[in-house]
């Protein structure tokens, strides 16, 4: 069953919770936030914002529980049952400047590679995934020959499609045009109305779908910035 464009897909994930109780981080002697108190829940979208530098990607691998906190906890709930921080990459699904594709695979075998550890949404084919983030010319064309906007147009189209309750998505719409994004937001609406979503941007263009907005500086108490 493939969703129409106006149609919003209800893909039956399981919900997620995740509980930040006094959360800190710092690198040596510097906190990047501190004293943080947040709860994200499924089918709710969050933006991450504050400048360059600021620790708004800390924040997300932190929650990602890809780097762990120095202080408070970060607890993860799957459909209400607790899980620990060594499943949580199981759950969630990543775009960031730092992940890459793999160049030598065309797109077709880059999805199908990244299926085979990460299931798909059931209701979409890999073409058909192709095709609706506008690459059916290049499906089988190696992503090494792909421009910059093809190749985040792959990344994004891994992690939305990606059958996982929690997507994170760090600066999503680097070197899209116009049209890419269009193309986010449409996928956004159309596959992700059940995940907890949590955006890291400066840009109001590629969070104003979030009803919740953080600002890092709100964690940077200057009493507390140095241990
Ligand atoms: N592994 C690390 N070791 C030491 N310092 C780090 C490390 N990773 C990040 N930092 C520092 O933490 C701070 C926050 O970096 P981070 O990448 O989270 O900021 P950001 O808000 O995402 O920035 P940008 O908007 O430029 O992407 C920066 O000062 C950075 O130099």
């Amino acid at each position: 069953m493939k969703a129409s464009a106006q149609q919003v897909l209800h893909t039956g994930l399981q919900t997620f919770r995740i509980d930040l109780t006094g959360a800190g981080k710092r690198f040596n002697r510097d906190w990047i936030f501190r004293g943080m108190h947040y709860t994200f829940t499924s089918g709710n979208a969050y933006a991450v914002t504050g400048p360059n530098g600021s620790g708004k990607s800390t924040l997300l691998q932190c929650i990602a529980a890809a780097i762990q906190s120095n202080e408070g906890t970060i607890e993860y709930r799957l459909n209400d049952t607790v899980i620990s921080h060594e499943e949580v990459f199981k759950h969630v699904a990543i775009v960031a400047p730092y992940l890459e594709v793999i160049e030598e695979m065309t797109a077709t075998e880059f999805l199908a590679f990244h299926a085979s550890f990460k299931p798909l949404l059931a209701a979409v084919s890999i073409p058909q995934i192709i095709a609706e983030i506008g690459l059916a010319a290049a499906a089988h064309k190696q992503i090494r020959f792909y421009s910059s906007g093809m190749k985040q147009r792959v990344k994004m189209a891994q992690a939305i499609f990606s059958a996982v309750p929690v997507l994170l998505l760090d600066e999503p719409c680097t070197n899209l045009d116009l049209s890419g994004y269009e193309l986010y937001h449409a996928l956004i609406a159309k596959y992700c109305g059940d995940k907890l979503i949590i955006v890291s941007s400066n840009d109001k263009n590629e969070y104003n779908f979030c009803k919740e907005v953080i600002s890092i500086a709100d964690y940077k108490n200057p009493v507390n910035t140095t241990v």
